[in-house]
C-alpha cells in the first residue's frame, strides 16, 4: 500500500482461502453489475469475451485459485496474491514468469467509484479478462522479460508503456473507440471520463511520445493513448526498447498535464 493508504493486506488462511465479509462481497457485486452495464458498449470485444471466458460471477469476490485455474487453462497465465503495491523489480519478475500480481484486499464503499491504488476489483475485473487473450498475455509476459533484462535504470520509463496500454489504454475498432485498460474498466469514474472525453486528451499511441509522458497513479487521467489493434501492442515488444528509452531520456519528459502532487 502507498504511504497514505488506509488499507491493510488481506492474507489467505492455511488452506489458501481468502475471506471477505458480506459488505465486501456486496461491494464486488455492486461494482460488477454497474460496470458490466456501463461497459457493454464501451469496452472492446476482446475484454468482454474475456469476462465470459474467465467465468466471473457477480455475487462475491472471486477466489484467487479459481481465477488462476481458468487463466492456466486458457493462456497458461497465472496469478500471485500480493499485499498491495510491490517493488518494481518483483513486479516485473512475476510478469516475466507469466504470473500477474493480484492485490487481494477490496476497496471500501467510500472508494467505490475510484481508488488510488490497485485492489482486487481492479486486479481481477480489470486485468484478468484480457489475460485470457493469447496475444495480450504474450505481450504482458514479454514485457516482463524485457524489463528484467533491461534492469533498474529503465524501470520508470518502461512502466509508462504499461501504464498507457495495459492500465489506461483505448483501442479504435470498427464499432468506434473502446476501452481495454484495466484502470478504466475497474473504475466507474474513469470509465465515464475516458469515454465521454470531456476533460482529457486522446493521442494515437506512439512509443516515443508515451516514453516521454509523465503520469500520476492517483487521479483520473488527463491523457489517454489509443492503439489501432492488439497486433500493434505486440509489435512494441519487437522494438529496441532499451535504445528508445535512452533516446527518450535525452529528449526529456513533456511538461506534466497535471498539478504536481502536494506533499
Ligand atoms: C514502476 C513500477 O514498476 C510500477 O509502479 C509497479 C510497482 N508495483 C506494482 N505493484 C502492483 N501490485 N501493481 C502494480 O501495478 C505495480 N506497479
Ligand atoms: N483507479 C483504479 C485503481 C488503480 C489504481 C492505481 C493504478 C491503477 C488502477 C480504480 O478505481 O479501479
Ligand atoms: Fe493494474
Amino acid at each position: 500500500m502507498t504511504k497514505e493508504s488506509t488499507y491493510t493486506a488481506n492474507l489467505p488462511d492455511a488452506d489458501g482461502v481468502y475471506h471477505y465479509t458480506a459488505e465486501e462481497d456486496q461491494i464486488w457485486s455492486e461494482l460488477y453489475r454497474r460496470q458490466m452495464t456501463l461497459l457493454a458498449d464501451r469496452a472492446c470485444r476482446e475484454y468482454l469475451d474475456g469476462v465470459k471466458t474467465l467465468g466471473l460471477k457477480p455475487d462475491k469476490v472471486p477466489q484467487l485459485r479459481d481465477v488462476n485455474r481458468r487463466l492456466n487453462e486458457t493462456t497458461g497465465f497465472g496469478v500471485e496474491g500480493v499485499p498491495a503495491l510491490i517493488p518494481p523489480s518483483r513486479f516485473y519478475e512475476l510478469l516475466s514468469q507469466g504470473k500477474f500480481p493480484l492485490a487481494t484486499f477490496i476497496r471500501r464503499r467510500e472508494h467505490i467509484d475510484y481508488i488510488e491504488e490497485p485492489d482486487i476489483f481492479h486486479e481481477v475485473f480489470g486485468h484478468c479478462p484480457l489475460l485470457t487473450n493469447q496475444s495480450y498475455a504474450n505481450f504482458v509476459r514479454r514485457f516482463g522479460e524485457k524489463a528484467v533484462s533491461l534492469g533498474k535504470g529503465y524501470s520508470w520509463h518502461l512502466f509508462r508503456i504499461f501504464w498507457f496500454t495495459v492500465e489506461f489504454g483505448l483501442i479504435d475498432t470498427p464499432q468506434g473507440r473502446r476501452c481495454f485498460g484495466a484502470g478504466i474498466v475497474s473504475s466507474p469514474s474513469e470509465t465515464g471520463a475516458a469515454m465521454e472525453g470531456k476533460e482529457c486528451e486522446f493521442r494515437p499511441f506512439d512509443l516515443m511520445t508515451v516514453l516521454r509522458t509523465p503520469y500520476r497513479i492517483d487521479i483520473v487521467q488527463p491523457i489517454y493513448y489509443v492503439i489501432k489493434s492488439f497486433a500493434q501492442l505486440e509489435s512494441i515488444i519487437e522494438e529496441d526498447i532499451g535504445a528508445r528509452i535512452n533516446e527518450a531520456k535525452t529528449l526529456g519528459d513533456f511538461p506534466p498535464a497535471f498539478e504536481a502532487k502536494a506533499s
